[in-house]
Order: structure tokens, then C-alpha cells, then sequence
């Protein structure tokens, strides 16, 4: 199976002082449809600068980004836009709602920026607010929904452009456990609905279990994928069957 999201020896360099520094250093990374990945390591690890260049918001200093066997590496700036457009949605640890807007007309906006008739987009609205557990709330503003719930608009928005891949940032770093373990389910969820190749960075290796394979970043480079828990090993038929359960090879091999 050809990945979805294919990052192959991606490095990224910013200027630090005379020198340069490596915020992403040879990195590969192959996600499939459906497959729910997790992104662990330290701060200043580069997790952040990885979903960066995977959204195609920074553009890498060398290596590939494919998405969808597209080359994103090699289109112009406005090309770019609209293969994020298409492609890609992005989660972010804050929802960045909108005051004034109800939830579903949260979801319509961004179709509308997509250039998308306004009642489909409608109907698409309103389906994916109840895929996601708020399909009585169609018509709250932001401040009538408690932290989960906007990040649920958050994720049914990142829905609308019907994306392949899915990038979500800390998305359970503003909320309590029984939320953010509800909202990581909510991840799962969708990724097996939709089939997205789902990335998520997180602190929280508690929920790693519900998602498919986990890697760490230290220093800008990344580590072997793994299988994230022994209950998750299913979507790995790229992995030798050792690398599929690390949990027989000792601690050290999931030290996260
Ligand atoms: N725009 C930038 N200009 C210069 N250096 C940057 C820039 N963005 C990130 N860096 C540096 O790149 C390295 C990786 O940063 P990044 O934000 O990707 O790490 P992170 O693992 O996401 O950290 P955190 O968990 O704290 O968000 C860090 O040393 C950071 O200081």
C-alpha cells in the first residue's frame, strides 16, 4: 500500500547565530490511510516543525513531502495552497473559533474559503457536528460550549475539506483526563471513519494505546515507528514481525 503522508529524509534548518540548527534531520515517516500515528519526545524535539512541513506550511530544506503521491516539494506557493486545501486538515491545541459564529456556521466558513456551494456545505456541516457528538448544538456560539466541545467543532472543521491527512497538535493539552481521553477516541474514530492518515503529537503517552504506532523525536530526528500498543499491532504489515512487538524486547524499546 503507497502511504498517504510519505515524508522521506526530510531536514530542516533554521539560522541559529553563525551556524545553522537542525530542527528536523533526515527524517522519514510513512503514515497510511487510516493508520492513527502519535508523535512523542521532548520539548524543542521538533514534533512541532514536523507537522509544519507535513501541512506544507514550511516548506523543508531538503528531502521529499508526498501527500497522496503528490510531490509537495516541487509546487509553486499557490499550488501548495490548494493541495493543503484539499489534502490536508489541521488541529491545533486551541480551537481558534470564531466569537461570533455558531458551530455549524464555524464549518461552513471554511468550505466558503474553499470556494464550496454554500448548501452542501450546509448538509456536510451538519453531518460531521454529529459524527462528533454535537448534533444538538448545531447552533451554539463558542462561548455555550465547554473546552471538549470546541474542540470538537475544532475537529469536525478540519473534517469539511474531506482531508486525507490529518495533523493534530497537543489536542488534549487545555483539558481534563475524562475529556481528553474522550476527544482522543473521537481521533480514533474519525481516522477509521474517514481513513485519514492521522498524525498527532501529544504529551499525553496515556492515550497512546488508542492510537496505531508511536514515534519519538529527539533532536530533530525520528525514531522507528512501533506499534503502540500490543492490542494495536493489526495496521502494521510494513513492520517485521520484531519490530511488531516491542513489548517482547524489553522496556527500553518503548521508553517514550
Ligand atoms: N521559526 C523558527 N526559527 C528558528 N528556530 C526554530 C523555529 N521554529 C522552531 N525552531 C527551533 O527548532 C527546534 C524544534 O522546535 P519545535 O517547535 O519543532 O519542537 P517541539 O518538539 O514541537 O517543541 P514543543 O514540544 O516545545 O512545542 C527547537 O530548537 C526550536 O527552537
Amino acid at each position: 500500500m503507497n502511504p498517504v503522508l510519505n515524508l522521506v529524509n526530510v531536514t530542516l534548518e533554521y539560522p541559529d547565530g553563525d551556524s545553522t540548527l537542525k530542527a528536523l534531520d533526515a527524517v522519514d515517516l510513512r503514515v497510511d490511510a487510516g493508520e492513527f500515528f502519535s508523535l512523542v519526545g521532548p520539548s524543542g524535539s521538533g514534533k512541532s516543525s514536523l507537522l509544519a512541513v507535513a501541512a506544507t506550511l514550511v516548506r523543508p530544506s531538503s528531502g521529499l513531502v508526498l501527500i497522496d503521491g503528490m510531490d509537495a516539494t516541487g509546487l509553486k506557493d499557490t499550488e501548495l495552497t490548494s493541495l493543503r486545501r484539499e489534502k490536508v486538515g489541521i488541529i491545533f491545541q486551541q480551537p481558534n473559533l470564531l466569537p461570533s459564529l455558531t458551530a455549524v456556521e464555524q464549518l461552513i466558513l471554511g468550505d466558503h474559503l474553499r470556494g464550496k456551494p454554500a448548501v452542501r456545505a450546509r448538509k456536510r456541516a451538519t453531518e460531521l457536528l454529529d459524527v462528533v457528538g454535537l448534533g444538538t448544538s448545531l447552533n451554539k456560539r463558542p462561548h455555550q460550549l465547554s473546552g471538549g466541545q470546541r474542540q470538537r467543532v475544532n475537529i469536525a472543521r478540519a473534517l469539511m475539506g474531506q482531508p486525507r491527512v490529518l495533523l493534530v497538535d497537543e489536542p488534549t493539552a487545555a483539558l481534563d483526563h475524562e475529556r481528553s481521553e474522550s476527544i482522543v477516541r473521537l481521533l480514533r474514530q474519525v481516522t477509521d471513519e474517514f481513513a485519514t492518515a492521522t498524525v498527532m503529537v501529544t504529551h499525553d503517552t496515556e492515550f497512546l494505546p488508542l492510537t496505531d504506532s508511536v514515534a519519538t523525536m529527539r533532536d530533530g530526528r525520528l525514531g522507528l515507528a512501533v506499534p503502540a500498543s500490543p492490542t494495536s499491532p493489526h495496521r502494521h504489515p510494513r513492520l517485521a514481525s520484531s519490530a511488531r512487538e516491542p513489548w517482547r524486547r524489553g522496556p527500553t524499546q518503548m521508553s517514550f
